[in-house]
């Protein structure tokens, strides 16, 4: 839409004021002027008042600076006059912007402008901002265009106060009553800050934390938080950055996420760089450790010669000095001795003297190399202290090292959780802004026929015969995958694991291939599959988190609940409490792997079938509902979140007229036909934002009430025929599926609390 008006408050008529009268104002330059509305006056085509029992309080509270006068009816006749000749002579009129008066900083006025071209607009002036309704339907406030200013006047009617204002909690949004009419409008988001609640909230946050300054940071996280200031300084501490806690912009959403994870994995490899390290200096440190204990050893071994050879060399000195003091006369020299043999023997125990010499020589090598040895070992020693110093050196170092690199190790754990939390609110947020339930369409593949319906987008199908495209979050054509259709379903498994309720339905006519999505063959499994594999997995690699899941399953044949796990496929009523549903007596399993997985949903089919042969009915006569709840313990935090994943084959949505069904098959057909409705009235209630969502219609919306209201995220799979035959059922569904998707719900709430509690309760 562009910055000028497309209409006045149409379709809506404009207010019915019936007369306008110019008065002297307390601030110069401003026109002030008496507006009159007669008894009983109303503007028709309104909004509806969102509750009565405000509009009663408001309409009977009091006036702040308010220039209408509704019972002076003395005035009446003056002011129909001036109003008669405003719209006669469509007035050049003469205001201009710095007429306008002098508001206090966080005034929050209601005004209406009355324009010379004789449409009039309900505007909203603050801290020097004024915006228009451009239309009571939409709700859709806009900046005051400045040309304006020349082309009508601007009538001050009140001043907002706290009193007026409501919010609605479905949707976190403000409604102020708009007395003069007697029917709310919707404040847009950033006149909270000006609301006397708000600031209210603000000023607690404000005083824990008075480094957050940005008021409209502030009150975006607040809105994040439900308006639980608590809530909210307790999300700031955990980030540990408001920046965190900014309401990005819609176009900036994918942008920041992709820095984030950019972020994410820089540190990761960051971390992974450290440990390398870590690693080689362990490895180091290892290697000098046995380098030390071989020199120990050498040493112990050099040691060991040493002491064998001083023992050696003082052996052979005692023997030598105990040979000297025996033999000193019967030695001579060489020289003396006679040049032939003497014939007489030489006595027993005389040595002979070269023996000695040679005896002599040894001990004094012995001697010279014991010198030598000692001199070795003393300086070998010296290297072995030097070698041990520099050891005990590397050794701090790298104690050293290895602290600052656990630390820094530690600050990047840190970090990395951030940004992991950073990263999951902005997912979150980006989950939200796509809306939390997406609609996707599928075409099924059909060898025997060509498909009627084109495809000029991703996001859009045209039958033939309709001339605008009817738009998706995802088209999926027959060629496409069950892997490529799982792709756009798995976001939302993620949430069910952070504790929200999630749910996954096929919605079409018969034969459209809802159960070929959801359930699969057994060797291309669909979306219940591998959405559980998927919850599974991301369960198993949380290892702070200690999960327990539970699956049952029940169908609804008839407006009539069965459990499919019971041995008996026992009914089963429904109690509601708030928006969560117990089913008495529901069988629940406990699920730990895929194969647990597989052996529930066999047990489920055949008590199915089973129970549908005893009825002499279809399977596909009944809605399949697959729901397994996710209980996170949190070992870290203490808390407990709880989700529910909830998967469903719906029943064919084709026509009675159209299948000629008589006695048991119309029972079956109107059952269906009720229920599917059902699901679309609350569809349509959840789009046009009613107050009453009429969940208890059927047993089918009954049960999806906790899956498909404000605070859950689900996915529809809008299932088409490729057959022309099938065209008007396959517009039908289509309608259905674009209806569905214009659903807005509010913020999706986590289930997380102290004390366990479940969804589907069985007590
Ligand atoms: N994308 C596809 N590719 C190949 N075959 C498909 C595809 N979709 C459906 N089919 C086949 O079409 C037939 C009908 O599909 P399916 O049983 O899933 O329809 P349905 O909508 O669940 O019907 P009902 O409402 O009766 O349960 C099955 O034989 C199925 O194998």
């Amino acid at each position: 839409m562009g910055s000028s008006p497309s209409s006045p408050n149409s379709p809506t008529p404009p207010r019915n004021r019936t007369s306008i009268a110019p008065s002297t104002s307390r601030n110069s330059g401003f026109r002030e002027i008496q507006l009159q509305q007669p008894k009983g006056a109303q503007s028709a085509g309104r909004s509806p008042a969102p509750n009565s029992h405000h509009q009663q309080s408001h309409s009977t509270g009091k006036r702040h600076q308010v220039h209408n006068r509704m019972d002076d009816d003395s005035n009446f006749s003056d002011l129909s006059m001036v109003a008669g000749q405003l719209q006669r002579e469509q007035t050049k009129f003469e205001f201009c912007e710095t007429d306008q008066p002098k508001y206090n900083k966080d005034d929050m006025v209601l005004e209406t402008f009355y324009h010379q071209n004789g449409n009039n607009y309900s505007c909203l002036y603050q801290g020097g901002e004024r915006l228009y309704l451009d239309s009571f339907q939409s709700q859709d406030w806009r900046p005051f265009p400045k040309k304006w200013y020349s082309e009508g006047v601007l009538v001050t009617d009140r001043f907002i106060k706290d009193e007026d204002l409501l919010l609605d909690e479905k949707h976190n949004i403000h409604y102020y009553f708009d007395r003069n009419v007697g029917s709310w409008v919707q404040l847009p988001i950033l006149w909270e800050l000006h609301s006397d609640m708000v600031q209210r909230l603000l000023a607690p946050i404000q005083e824990a934390l008075p480094d957050w300054k940005d008021r409209h940071d502030i009150l975006a996280a607040l809105r994040a938080s439900n308006y639980d200031p608590q809530e909210c300084v307790t999300t700031y501490l955990t980030v540990g950055d408001h920046e965190s806690l900014r309401t990005p912009k819609n176009s900036e959403d994918a942008k920041l996420l992709e820095d984030r994870e950019k972020k994410i994995k820089y540190q990761q490899d960051k971390i992974e760089q450290l440990k390398r390290q870590l690693d080689k200096s362990h490895r180091r440190i290892e290697q000098e450790i046995t380098d030390r204990k071989i020199a120990e050893k050498q040493l112990k071994e050099l040691q060991d010669e040493l002491s064998s050879l001083e023992v050696a060399a003082a052996t052979a000195t005692a023997r030598m000095e105990a040979m000297q003091l025996e033999r000193p006369k019967t030695a001579r020299p060489p020289s003396a001795r006679p040049r032939t043999p003497a014939k007489m023997p030489e006595p027993e125990n005389e040595i002979d003297p070269d023996t000695l010499l040679s005896l002599n020589n040894t001990a004094s090598e012995l001697h010279k190399s014991h010198i030598k040895l000692k001199r070795q070992m003393k300086q070998k020693l010296g290297e072995l202290e030097q070698f041990m110093k520099q050891l005990m050196v590397g050794v701090m170092k790298i104690r050293l090292f290895d602290n600052s690199q656990s630390a820094e190790l530690d600050e990047l754990k840190e970090l990395y959780r951030r940004e992991t939390v950073q990263r999951k609110l902005l997912y979150n947020k980006l989950l939200e802004l796509r809306g939390n339930i997406r609609v996707f369409c599928r075409c099924r593949y059909d060898k025997r026929t060509s498909c009627c319906l084109l495809f000029p987008s991703d996001h859009e199908v045209l039958p033939p015969g309709v001339k605008k495209g009817l738009k998706f979050d995802k088209v999926f054509t027959p060629e496409s995958t069950q892997e490529e259709v799982f792709e756009e379903a798995r976001p939302i498994i993620m949430s069910c694991v952070d504790g929200y309720n999630v749910c996954i339905l096929a919605y079409g006519q018969t034969g459209s291939g809802k159960t070929y999505t959801m359930q699969g063959p057994a060797d291309n499994p669909g979306v219940n599959v591998r959405a559980i594999k998927e919850l599974l997995q991301i369960c198993q690699e949380k290892d702070h988190v200690d999960y327990t899941l539970k699956a049952s399953m029940v169908e609804i044949y008839n407006e009539c609940i069965r459990d499919l796990l019971s041995s008996d496929v026992k009914t089963l009523d429904i109690r509601a409490k708030g928006n969560k549903i117990n089913l008495p007596g529901m069988m629940e399993m406990d699920v730990e792997s895929l194969k647990d997985i597989e052996k529930i949903i066999k047990l489920g089919e055949k008590n199915r079938s089973t129970a549908a042969t005893k009825m002499n009915s279809q399977s596909s006569r009944s809605h399949l509902i697959f729901m397994i709840t996710v209980e996170g313990h949190d070992n870290t935090s203490g808390s407990v979140s709880s989700g529910t994943l909830t998967l469903c084959d719906l029943a064919g949505s084709e026509r009675v007229a159209k299948t000629e069904a008589q006695g048991q098959r119309l029972v079956e057909a109107a059952a269906i036909n009720k229920s599917l409705s059902s699901l679309g009235q609350v569809f349509t209630a959840l789009r046009t934002g009613q107050l009453h969502i009429p969940y208890r219609n059927s047993k089918l919306t009954h049960i999806l009430q906790p899956s498909l209201g404000g605070d859950a995220k689900a996915c529809v799979f809008a299932m088409v025929s490729p057959d022309e035959d099938n065209l008007a059922e396959t517009i039908s569904t289509l309608q259905f599926g674009s209806n569905a998707r214009q659903v807005a719900l509010g913020q999706a709430k986590q289930n997380v609390r102290k004390a366990p509690q479940g969804t589907f309760d069985t007590d």
